[in-house]
């Protein structure tokens, strides 16, 4: 079945252009104007829209046990609303456990989302521990598995934390295999002292979660990262991005010419951490790691993205209700369950406050929730492009029209949104994953298992559709 995108305005992440897209099958076939339509070709009007590539979510924890419980959104409803979103792909963490081979993981993760996805997805994969096991298995990994990220936890003391031999083993065999290394980078040592040290004291509110992840926890490891990515001569991606200290470190560090990459999410560029002391415990809703910061970080980080020192944005989709599980950490802020829903609005923040507000323009737009974030995990062109032989993997934009957030009218399972309230400019209108409608003017139009597990190519590697590789 074929069918024509028309009358849009196609926006890449280096052009903007007026022109129709024909899809055959599952993927874009041509693009040009004054296309004759065969008989039963199915037009979509995308007349005063602009449209985008596919949303790439490179950092989303579906279905994920954390802190004594597992997040409310698994790969049914959190695939789903990506897609509400504007989102066709993502990019899940497969937490791995010490002493267990990493293909058990593998599996586990399978089993989580095989047949239940609405967009494709991909893994990347937890590295504890190094050892003679972990060794041996991970060159399957990339070749048989086609997972081709390692991430390192360098907090979560006692929980996720690895060591800096750990990281450094990592880094030395992403090099060696062609995998890209990304660290949640900050001193988990420190902040375990700074925790204790606040409970000790009776400071036990969701404010005191921020006051003990001070910048320079984030600065110190983003930049310990950085120096073990040179000496290592490897490559590095730095997730969930917070401050001007960790800024600083990644760009630096950039200048230098090393592989470095950083990636920062919409709570940091739009929420601050006086958040976390709204009253009622509701400072809980907002209890992320690294934390939200003083507002003064926000301009930081949005010149960061408008000058490329920083380059994706991710969700960090890791949803837990206010009722029943952040709750869990009443008396104790360090018992709140970590993380926040995002993988909805992803997009929207970002177009609402950066390309309407004028920070950020249209192709920063789609290179930073689409196209760099593909490159950079090995599934560009197929993802994050709108190109000849790509996946038709389209979202139809309305710049004029305008939405309000709320956990009302949103798709997540969770109970709470952080952008409760918040006027939105912009809205996605039609969402097409592999030339198919899965979204229509704010309706589901897919199949639970319509996504597929994507394997992903090396890092620096291009991801092609096999028609076209027979070309
Ligand atoms: N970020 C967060 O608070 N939760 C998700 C897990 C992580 O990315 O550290
Ligand atoms: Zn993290
Ligand atoms: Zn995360």
């Amino acid at each position: 079945m074929k069918k024509i995108v028309k009358n849009g305005i196609i926006v890449t992440a280096s052009d903007t252009f007026e022109a129709d897209i024909l899809i055959e099958g599952e993927q874009i076939s041509t693009i040009g104007k004054g296309f004759l339509p065969s008989e039963g070709t199915e037009i979509i009007d995308a007349d005063g829209c602009y449209v985008f590539p596919g949303g790439v979510d490179p950092h989303t924890h579906l279905d994920m046990p954390f802190g004594g419980t597992v997040t409310k959104d698994d790969f049914v409803s959190g695939t789903t609303a990506a897609a509400f979103g504007g989102t066709t792909t993502i990019v899940d963490f497969c937490l791995t456990e010490k002493g267990k081979p990493l293909k058990n993981a593998i599996n586990t993760w399978h089993n989580k989302s095989e047949g239940k996805a609405a967009i494709d997805y991909s893994f990347h994969l937890m590295i504890g521990e190094i050892n003679e096991d972990v060794l041996a298995e991970l060159p399957s990994m990339i070749e048989a598995e086609g997972i081709t990220s390692f991430k390192v936890f360098m907090a979560y003391k006692n929980v996720f934390q690895a060591d800096d031999a750990t990281l450094f083993q990592t880094l030395i065999k992403a090099k060696e295999l062609g995998a890209l290394v990304m660290v949640h980078a900050e001193n988990g040592d420190v902040i375990d002292y700074l925790t204790k040290e606040a409970l000790a004291n009776g400071q036990t509110d969701p404010i005191y979660h921020a006051l003990t992840r001070p910048v320079e926890a984030e600065g110190e490891a983003t930049g310990r990262a950085c120096q073990l990515t040179s000496l290592a001569g490897s490559q590095l991606y730095v997730v969930h991005v917070s401050c001007e200290e960790a800024v600083k470190q990644i760009e630096s560090a950039r200048r230098a010419g090393a592989d470095i990459w950083g990636e920062t999410c919409p709570q940091y560029l739009a929420l601050d951490q006086d958040e976390l002391r709204k009253p009622d415990f509701e400072g809980a809703k907002y209890v992320w790691s690294p934390p939200l910061r003083e507002k003064k970080h926000q301009d930081v980080l949005w010149n960061a993205l408008r000058t490329g020192a920083l380059q994706t944005i991710g969700s960090d989709q890791c949803s837990f209700d206010f009722i029943g599980q952040k709750d869990l950490g009443k008396d104790d802020f360090t018992k709140i369950p970590n993380g926040g829903p995002m993988i909805e609005d992803r997009m929207s923040i970002l177009y609402s406050e950066g390309v309407a507000e004028g920070r950020i323009s249209l192709n920063q737009f789609v290179d930073l929730t689409s196209t760099r974030a593909a490159k950079l995990f090995g599934l560009y062109p197929k993802k994050g492009s709108i190109s000849i032989g790509a996946d038709a993997d389209l979202v139809i934009f309305d710049p004029f029209a305008e939405r309000v957030i709320s956990s009302e009218t949103h798709q997540m399972k969770v109970d709470y949104n952080a952008f409760e309230g918040k006027q939105i400019k912009g809205v996605v209108r039609t969402v097409l994953s592999k030339g198919k409608v899965i979204i229509q003017d704010n309706v589901y139009k897919g199949t639970e298992g319509d996504g597929v597990f994507i394997k992903r190519a090396k890092y620096g590697e291009e991801l092609r559709n096999t028609a076209l590789e027979r070309v």
